[in-house]
C-alpha cells in the first residue's frame, strides 16, 4: 500500500527491479487466477483461519504482520461472499471485526483486477464521522502494507487543495459523505467512472436522514455496475434505504442476530438519579476510578466542552480529554490519538465518538445523558468490551426517562441490570464550581450554554415518551451546573405558551378542526425553529454543510419562507450558494442572544441616568418594547420602519437642540471676550480720565534744562518705554517731520549706534533720550516698542 502522504518507492537497481516486477507479474497473473477460482467454493463454516480463505499472498502476509490469524464471526461469513462479487449487509455487534470483514474484500477485488495507480479511483469507503474515517485507514495501511495501491483520507478540515491534486491517483478513498461530494461537485480530477466497490461503514447512520441529500448525491455520481458493501453493528433493513443503493439480490449477513446485540463480554449497568445529581454522581465516579480509562457520553458540544473545562479546574486526579464536533480538526486527531495512548484517563464526548471508534483498553463507557434511541445507546455502549476484552457501560437515566428507556432496551433483548450509588461515596463539587463560575465571566457564560444546550437537546428528542422536558427541573439542574442564576430559557417558554394556547384551542368545544390545524401550525413552526437552530449548533458529526444532522427530526413543509429557505440550502448542501444576508445575520444575533454590553450612569444620588440617545423615545417604541414575545420572534420589517421614523423625530429634535446649544455657547464666548478688551481698554483710560496720556513723553524742560540734569532725564526716558504699549493707540502726528528728524539723529549718531549696535536698547535709549525732541523721543519709543 502506498500511502498518498508518503511518496513512491524507489527500487535502488532498475535492472534488477524490471527482472522482478516481469517475473512478479506472471506470478500475480497466476495467482489470482488461482485464488479466482476457489471463490465459489468458500465455506464459510470450514474456515478456521484466514489461510482457509482465497487471498493474495500479499494480503496473507500483512494480516499475519498485524496478527490477525483467526477470523471473527462477520468475517468468516462475508469475505467469501463478498469475494464472490456479491452485494453484501453485514451486521455484527460492536467491536466484532467488521473493518477488516470489508476492507480484505476492498483489496482482493482491486488486486484481482490489477488495479494500478494509473487506473484512478477503484474503491470509495463511506464513514459517517471523521475520526472513524481516519481510523479505517490507518487500519488500510496495515493490512494493505504489501500491495501497491494509493489511498486517500478525504475528510472535512483538511487541505483541500492537497487532496485535490492528487484525486486521479487514489485508487482507495475513505471519505466522509460531506467531502466526498464537494470533491465530486468541484474536483475537475475526481473521476469515479471505472469505480468497482462501494463500501458504507455504519451504513444505517450513513443512509438515514441527516446524510440523506449528501448521500443521495454521491450515489447518483456512482457507476451503476459496483459492488456494494454496507456494514454496521445496527444495519438498517429498510427498503426504502437499500433501494436507494440499487443493490444488486444483496446477501445479509448478521451472525448474532440471534443471540445478542451487544457483545457478550459487556456488563451494562443503568442507575436512576435526578437531574441535579447527574454532576456529583461523576465526579464521585471519576475520583472512584482514577486508574482507569473512561469515556462519558453527554449529548451536545457545549456540555462536553464546559464539563471538561470545569473538572479539569476541579483537578480530579487523572487526565482529561474531551472530543466534539466543533473542535479544530487537528486537535480532534491529536485527541484521538492521546486517548488511545493513555490507560488512566476520562474522555468526554458527544456522540462523534459512538460509532467505530475503537479505542483499546476502555474500561467504562457512561452514558451522562440519556441516549436517544436504543441504537445510540449500542454505540455508544461498544466503545467499551470490544474483541472478547471486558468491559462495562453505565446508562444514567432520570427518574422520567426508566420505564419508556428500560422497556425498549428490554425488546431488543439488552439485559441491562440497575444499581444504586452508595451515597457515602458521592462528593458534590458544587461549591468550588461556583467558587470558579464567580470569578470567570467565560466560564459561567460555557455553563450557561451548556445548560441551554441540554434542555434543547431533550426538547429535540422525538421520542417524547422518555424525553419529557416537563419532568425536568431545570433550576436545580443549573445550581448544579454552579449557576447561581438561573439560565433563561426562551425558547422553552415560547413553546410552553404555544402549547398551553393549543390547549386552549382544544378545549374550546365550538373551535372547528380547521382552526385546531391553523393552531398548530406555529408549534410546529417553533420546534423547527429550534431543530434548525440546534443542528446548526451542534456539529457533532462530520461536515459542516448538514444542517439537520439527527436522525429522527423530521422538518414539517408548514414552515415560514424563512425557515423554508434554510431547508432548502439543507437539502442541497454542496450547491446551495452561501449568501449571507443583513437579515440572516440579525437572525444569528438574536438566535446566539447576543446582548451588546450596557454602560450605566449613576447621579450622585445612586439614581440611574437614562441616556436618552440609548432609550427609545417614543410612545410607539416603548409599546413595541413591552410586547409580548408572542410572534415567534423575527422582524416585522414596516412596524421597525415606522418605528424608525417615530424615532428619528426625536433623534432631529435632540440634533437640533444641540446645535442651539453650541452657538449659544459661542455666542456667549464672544461677548465675553468682547467684554474683556472692552474692560482692558477701559482701564487704559481710567487712569487718566479719557484724555491722551502723555505722560511718558519726555519733560522738555528736563530735556532743554540745565546739562546737569541728565541724569533724571535719563531715568524719566527709562520709565517711558515701560510705558510704551499705551501709546500704539495713538497715531503720529507728523509724518514728515519724524522721519527728518530720524534721519537727522540718525546721521548724527551714525558712528555712535554702530557701535552699540551689540548694547541692550534700554541703554541706548538712556543716551538718546537726553538730546532728542518730543516727537523723536516718541519716535523713538515706537521703534523701541517694534524691537522689543
Ligand atoms: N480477526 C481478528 N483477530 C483479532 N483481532 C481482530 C480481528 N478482527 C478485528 N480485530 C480487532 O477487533 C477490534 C474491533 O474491530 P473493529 O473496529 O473492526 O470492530 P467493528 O465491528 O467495526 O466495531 P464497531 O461496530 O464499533 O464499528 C479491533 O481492535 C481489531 O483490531
Amino acid at each position: 500500500m502506498q500511502n498518498k502522504e508518503k511518496g513512491n518507492f524507489k527500487p535502488k537497481n532498475r535492472k534488477t527491479f524490471k527482472k522482478k516486477t516481469q517475473q512478479n507479474k506472471i506470478n500475480e497473473d497466476d495467482e489470482i487466477k488461482e485464488i479466482q477460482s476457489k471463490y465459489d467454493s468458500i465455506v464459510p463454516s470450514n474456515v478456521k483461519c484466514f489461510d482457509d480463505l482465497p487471498l493474495s499472498y500479499k494480503t496473507k502476509k500483512a494480516l499475519k504482520e498485524c496478527n490477525y490469524k483467526t477470523p471473527t464471526d462477520i468475517q468468516r461469513e462475508s469475505i467469501g461472499y463478498a469475494l464472490q462479487g456479491r452485494d453484501v449487509l453485514g451486521a455484527a455487534v460492536t467491536g466484532s471485526g467488521k473493518t477488516l470483514a470489508f476492507l480484505v474484500p476492498v483489496l482482493e477485488k482491486l488486486y484481482t483486477q490489477k488495479w494500478s495507480r494509473m487506473d484512478g479511483t477503484g474503491a470509495i469507503i463511506i464513514s459517517p464521522t471523521r475520526e472513524l474515517a481516519y481510523q479505517i485507514f490507518e487500519t488500510l495501511r496495515k493490512v494493505g502494507a504489501k500491495h501497491d495501491f494509493s489511498a486517500g483520507l478525504i475528510i472535512g478540515g483538511k487541505n483541500l487543495k492537497f487532496e485535490r491534486g492528487r484525486m486521479d491517483q487514489c485508487n482507495i478513498m475513505i471519505c466522509t459523505p460531506g467531502r466526498l461530494l464537494q470533491h465530486m461537485d468541484e474536483n475537475p480530477l475526481f473521476n469515479a467512472t471505472s469505480m468497482q466497490i462501494l463500501v458504507l461503514d455504519e451504513a444505517d447512520r450513513c443512509l438515514d436522514m441527516g446524510f440523506e441529500q449528501t448521500m443521495n448525491a454521491i450515489i447518483e455520481n456512482l457507476p451503476p455496475e459496483r459492488q456494494t458493501l454496507l456494514f454496521s453493528a445496527t444495519q438498517t433493513k429498510s427498503v426504502k434505504d437499500l433501494a436507494r443503493l440499487s443493490l444488486d439480490n444483496p446477501v445479509y449477513v448478521a451472525p448474532h442476530e440471534q443471540q445478542m446485540t451487544t457483545p457478550q463480554s459487556l456488563q451494562q449497568n443503568y442507575v436512576v438519579i435526578n437531574l441535579e445529581d447527574k454532576i456529583t454522581m461523576l465526579w464521585s465516579f471519576i475520583k472512584n476510578h482514577l486508574k482507569q480509562k473512561c469515556i462519558v457520553f453527554m449529548s451536545s458540544c457545549k456540555q462536553v466542552k464546559y464539563i471538561y473545562e470545569i473538572f479539569c479546574k476541579l483537578r480530579p486526579g487523572t487526565s482529561l480529554l474531551a472530543l466534539y464536533g466543533t473542535l479544530h480538526q487537528d486537535r480532534r486527531v491529536a485527541i484521538y490519538n492521546e486517548f488511545m495512548r493513555k490507560s488512566n484517563v476520562v474522555l468526554f464526548a458527544t456522540d462523534v465518538a459512538s460509532r467505530g471508534l475503537d479505542f483499546p483498553v476502555v474500561n467504562w463507557v457512561i452514558q451522562l445523558d440519556c441516549p436517544e434511541d436504543v441504537t445510540q445507546y449500542i454505540h455508544r455502549a461498544g466503545r467499551t468490551a470490544r474483541h472478547k476484552a471486558k468491559g462495562e457501560s453505565l446508562l444514567v437515566l432520570l427518574p422520567s426517562e426508566e420505564e419508556a428507556m428500560i422497556e425498549e432496551l428490554t425488546q431488543k433483548k439488552i439485559s441491562i441490570n440497575k444499581i444504586s450509588i452508595d451515597p457515602r461515596k458521592m462528593f458534590s463539587p458544587r461549591a468550588k464550581m461556583e467558587a470558579f463560575l464567580a470569578q470567570n465571566k467565560e466560564l459561567k457564560e460555557s455553563a450557561q450554554r451548556a445548560f441551554v444546550s441540554y434542555i434543547k437537546s431533550v426538547i429535540l428528542m422525538k421520542n417524547k415518551k422518555v424525553f419529557n422536558v416537563e419532568a425536568l427541573d431545570t433550576d436545580a439542574y443549573a445550581r448544579s451546573l454552579g449557576l447561581v442564576v438561573v439560565p433563561r430559557i426562551r425558547f422553552l417558554q415560547r413553546l410552553k405558551k404555544r402549547q398551553q394556547k393549543q390547549k386552549e384551542g382544544r378545549e374550546s368545544a365550538s373551535s372547528e378542526s380547521s382552526e385546531e390545524e391553523e393552531e398548530e401550525k406555529p408549534v410546529q413552526k417553533e420546534q423547527n425553529k429550534l431543530i434548525l437552530a440546534h443542528s446548526s449548533e451542534d456539529e457533532d458529526n462530520d461536515d459542516d454543510l448538514f444542517t439537520i444532522k439527527r436522525k429522527d427530526h423530521e422538518v414539517d413543509t408548514q414552515i415560514g419562507e424563512d425557515e423554508h429557505a434554510d431547508i432548502s440550502l439543507a437539502k442541497n448542501p454542496a450547491k446551495a450558494p452561501k449568501i449571507v444576508t443583513k437579515a440572516a445575520l440579525a437572525k444569528r444575533v438574536l438566535k446566539k442572544k447576543i446582548v451588546a454590553n450596557k454602560k450605566v450612569v449613576f447621579d450622585e444620588e445612586g439614581e440611574q441616568l437614562k441616556d436618552p440617545t440609548k432609550h427609545l423615545q417614543s410612545d410607539l417604541a416603548r409599546e413595541y418594547e413591552n410586547e409580548d414575545e408572542d410572534d415567534g420572534g423575527g422582524i416585522d420589517i414596516e412596524k421597525a420602519k415606522r418605528l424608525l421614523r417615530e424615532e428619528d423625530k426625536f433623534d432631529k429634535e435632540r440634533f437640533r437642540e444641540k446645535i442651539k446649544a453650541k452657538r449659544k455657547a459661542k455666542k456667549q464666548k464672544l461677548k465675553k471676550k468682547r467684554d474683556d478688551d472692552q474692560q482692558e481698554l477701559d482701564d487704559f483710560g481710567s487712569d487718566e480720565d479719557d484724555d491722551v496720556d502723555l505722560s511718558w513723553l519726555p519733560d522738555p524742560d528736563k530735556i532743554y534744562g540745565p546739562k546737569n540734569s541728565d541724569e533724571e532725564s535719563v531715568s524719566d526716558a527709562e520709565s517711558e518705554i515701560h510705558q510704551l504699549p499705551t501709546k500704539l493707540f495713538e497715531k503720529p502726528r507728523n509724518k514728515r517731520e519724524l522721519s527728518v528728524s530720524m534721519s537727522e539723529n540718525s546721521s548724527a549718531d551714525e558712528d555712535e549706534e554702530e557701535d552699540k549696535r551689540s548694547k541692550p536698547i534700554k541703554k541706548k535709549a538712556k543716551k538718546m533720550a537726553s538730546k532728542l525732541s518730543v516727537d523723536e523721543a516718541e519716535m523713538l519709543a515706537m521703534r523701541l516698542l517694534g524691537s522689543e
